[in-house]
């Protein structure tokens, strides 16, 4: 199975404007003629210049999160449709840091997944146990069940366009990243859920990131194993150059 590898940046609450089109400015001629897909997922108010800088490029843009709701009362909330309106063709949904400081739930990550395809866009939807949830093993009961809980109602044309990042919360930011074998072994866990949650066809075609202190240096080893399809990256991607690096990273490890 032919799985493109997919490389998207997560920015977090960093870049102004300016930063975020100086940055577009150095990635947008770099061509892989398809070997890997280039996401950058900036902050809400850097999207519009990050679409418009790079337009015709292979890098696509992507929001960090979104309301389910069409419009309606939400005071600071962003919908689906805008985003499409702006040329968004990713939105990362059900980060840990959106479920630890904002409230997300395994039910509003469900309804915005719903939501994104809804509106054209493609969900990475995050998952990932806690440092006390992997020491006393229930790393995969935890996953399993965040999984199973976002993709239900989802059609399995959906299923298999779903991107679903694997970010264990006690590697984010840390530089302590899981190694590429545990990496493997619950991404292969993932799949074989998503199996379960559908068939095998959807298992073989939905894409699988780690994320988590991923960096130039090593994310070659994750894409040496069979199940990883890429990386969400945080503080890494930050960087122009750096951004680059995973890229290329990316291609020499499949
Ligand atoms: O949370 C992350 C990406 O979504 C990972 O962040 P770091 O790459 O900075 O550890």
């Amino acid at each position: 199975m032919n799985r493109t590898p997919i490389i998207a940046g997560n920015w977090k609450m960093y870049k102004t404007v300016g930063e975020a089109r100086e940055f577009a400015g150095v990635i947008r001629n770099h061509k892989l003629e398809g070997a890997v897909e280039m996401v950058v997922c900036a902050p809400f108010t850097a999207l519009s210049a990050l679409a418009e800088e790079l337009k015709g490029s292979d890098v696509k843009v992507g929001a960090q999160n979104m309301h389910y709701e069409a419009s309606g009362a939400y005071t600071g909330e962003i919908s689906p449709g805008m985003l499409t309106d702006l040329g968004m063709s990713y939105v990362i949904i059900g980060h840990s840091e959106r479920r630890e400081y904002f409230a997300e739930t395994d039910e509003t990550v469900n309804k915005k997944a719903k939501a994104a395809f809804a509106n054209g866009l493609l969900p990475i939807v995050c998952v990932g146990e806690n440092l006390e949830q992997r020491e006393s093993g229930q790393t995969k009961e935890n996953v399993r069940e965040q999984v199973i809980r976002a993709v239900e109602g989802l059609s399995s044309e959906q299923a298999k366009q779903l991107v679903i990042a694997y970010e264990p919360i006690w590697a984010i930011g840390t530089g302590k990243s899981s190694s590429a074998e545990d990496a493997q072994d619950v991404i292969g866990f993932i799949r074989s859920t998503v199996e379960d949650a559908f068939d095998s066809q959807v298992a073989m075609q939905v894409r699988i990131q780690y994320g988590g202190s991923v960096n130039p240096q090593n994310i070659a080893s994750y894409m040496g194993q069979p199940d990883i399809d890429g990386a969400l990256v945080g503080g890494a991607s930050l960087a122009a150059d750096s951004y680059l690096q995973l890229v290329q990273g990316v291609v020499g490890g499949k």
